[in-house]
C-alpha cells in the first residue's frame, strides 16, 4: 500500500488554473520529495492534499480512502499532519503551550515527549519561553515536534530549511531521518543537498506540472537533467 497517490489532480484558485493533472505516489515509510522552484506549486500541492484547496479534478488516496473534498480536520485526524512554511506556530504562547494546543486531547504522552525532546533538546530548554522568543531553527522544531506530537501516518513539510544556518539543517536532518523511521515524510525543499541526504524517491513540478518523477540518487547524478529543471549545479 502506498502512503499516498496523487492522480490527474487539478487545483484551481480564484480564476488561475495553479495544478495541471499532478500525480505522483508516495510510497509507505522514507522521505519523498517535492522539488521546484519559486512559484512552480508545490505549497498548492501540499495545501490540495491537506484540504485547504479542493481540487476541481483527480482524486487524493491517502493509504486506501480518498480524501479529496474531506474537511482538513478530518484529513488530519486520519492521520496527516502539516507544516506550512509559515511554521503556523503561536507566537505570544509558550513552547509548552504550542504542545498542549497540538495534542488531541490536551495532554501529552510521557515517552512520546521524551522522544522529542531527545529529536529536538531546544524545546526541553525553552519549554516555558514564548514561541516568539526563539531563534529561527527553534521555532522550526517546534513547528515539526507539533506535527508529531500525536503518532501521525504522513507528514506534509515545507521548505523546512528556509534561511536556517548550516549546522541546525543538519540537525534537522538527524531529526527527520528519525522521523522518518515509522511516518511517511513528504518534504517540499529548495536546498537539494538537504533533500539528497534525506530522500529517496522524488517528484519535480514546474508551471503546475510534474514534469520529472524517479529516484533522488539517479537525478543527483544526472546534472544534465538538475540544471534543466532547477537551474541546480551540484
Ligand atoms: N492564494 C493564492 N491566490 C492566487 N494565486 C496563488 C495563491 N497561492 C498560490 N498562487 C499562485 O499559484 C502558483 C503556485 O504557487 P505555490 O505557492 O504553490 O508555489 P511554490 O512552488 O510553493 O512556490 P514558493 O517556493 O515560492 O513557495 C503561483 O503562481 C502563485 O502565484
Amino acid at each position: 500500500m502506498n502512503a499516498l497517490e496523487l492522480n490527474g489532480i487539478e487545483t484551481r484558485i480564484g480564476r488561475y488554473n495553479v495544478l495541471h493533472e499532478v500525480s505522483f505516489t508516495v510510497p509507505e515509510g522514507g522521505v519523498f520529495v517535492l522539488l521546484g522552484r519559486n512559484g512552480a506549486g508545490k505549497t498548492t500541492t501540499l495545501r490540495t492534499i491537506m484540504g485547504f484547496w479542493t481540487p476541481h479534478a483527480g482524486s487524493v488516496r491517502f493509504r486506501d480512502t480518498e480524501i479529496s473534498g474531506l474537511h482538513t480536520s478530518v484529513i488530519a485526524r486520519k492521520g496527516v499532519a502539516f507544516v506550512p512554511e509559515d511554521m503556523g506556530i503561536f507566537r505570544a504562547l509558550t513552547v509548552a503551550e504550542n504542545m498542549t494546543l497540538a495534542t488531541a486531547r490536551g495532554q501529552f504522552d510521557s515517552a512520546r515527549l521524551d522522544w522529542i525532546f531527545d529529536l529536538f533538546p531546544a524545546l526541553k530548554t525553552f519549554w516555558n519561553t514564548a514561541a516568539g522568543g526563539l531563534s529561527g531553527g527553534q521555532k522550526q522544531m517546534l513547528a515539526v515536534a507539533r506535527a508529531i506530537i500525536e503518532p501521525r501516518a504522513l507528514i506534509l513539510i515545507d521548505e523546512p530549511t528556509k534561511g536556517l544556518a548550516p549546522a541546525i539543517v543538519d540537525a534537522m536532518a538527524e531529526a527527520f531521518q528519525e522521523i522518518a523511521r515509522d511516518t511517511t515524510i513528504l518534504l517540499v525543499e529548495q536546498n537539494f543537498e538537504f533533500a539528497r541526504a534525506l530522500g529517496r524517491d522524488m517528484a519535480v513540478i514546474e508551471d503546475g506540472r510534474i514534469v520529472h518523477t524517479g529516484s533522488i540518487e539517479a537525478f543527483a547524478e544526472d546534472t544534465e537533467l538538475q540544471t534543466r529543471l532547477l537551474s541546480l549545479s551540484v
